[in-house]
């Protein structure tokens, strides 16, 4: 079975991004006055977009309610300072990239992260080229793991669901991709909730993106 194009998502697949995210944390914690979260926590808490983790952390370090809209505000003032600083391309996504380049396959980032952090990220990592779209969290009417940003992704590469595979590294992934209809293969090295990435079905596990073997793009 050949893909047509392929959907990648970014963090934790393409870019090990926990580094942006534990700084950007410490920044916007500081500026509250508020204790800092470990790294561990925040490794569990990504993937679900910004927002998410930003009202999550303020419920662990038990900040009094009512202070999401500035702790928001100042989290995206800071990211768009660190991003990329605090982060490094996976061992093996530049060739498995290339690979994928060189027998013709589409390629798209479907990504929780914004859209536009999620283009300069790529662009300061020297991977913006290779991809036809870039669609972020706040792309859409919803996010991962709702199927409307897969959906919405195959119609824009003029591909069916059925034929296009999503590269992920967690559930949130793996379960947009069921819901579209998409197959989906998983990343083991990157951020899944703190489970076992290995427990969720998916066509393959890969340690690297350029274990994926992929003989040439069928016609559309
Ligand atoms: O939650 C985020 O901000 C990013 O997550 P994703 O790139 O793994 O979708
Ligand atoms: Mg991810």
């Amino acid at each position: 079975m050949t893909p047509q194009a392929l959907i990648l998502d970014l963090d934790g697949t393409l870019v090990d991004t926990l580094g942006d995210f534990v700084a950007v944390l410490a920044l916007t914690l500081d500026d509250l006055g508020l204790p800092a979260v470990d790294r561990d926590f925040v490794e569990r808490t990504i993937g679900r977009g910004g927002e998410n983790l930003v009202k999550k952390t303020l419920a662990h370090v038990g900040a009094k309610p009512g202070l999401f809209d500035h702790a928001w505000s100042l989290y995206q003032q800071h990211y768009a300072t660190v991003n990329g600083a605090h982060a490094a391309v996976y061992a093996g996504v530049v060739d498995g990239l290339n690979a994928l380049r060189a027998i013709g396959l589409p390629l798209a980032v479907l990504t929780n992260k914004p859209a536009a952090p999620a283009r300069e990220l790529l662009k300061r990592k020297g991977l913006d080229g290779f991809f036809t779209h870039v669609f972020g969290g706040d792309s859409f009417e919803r996010k991962k793991p709702d199927p409307l940003p897969l959906l919405k992704t195959c119609e824009a590469l003029g591909t069916l669901p059925s034929a296009t595979w999503m590269i992920g590294d967690s559930r949130n992934d793996a379960e947009a991709a069921r819901g579209a209809g998409c197959p989906v293969v998983l990343v083991t090295y990157g951020y899944n909730h703190g489970e076992d990435i290995r427990a969720v079905p998916a066509l393959a596990h890969l340690d690297r993106l350029d274990e994926l073997r992929l003989s040439g793009a069928t016609s559309a």
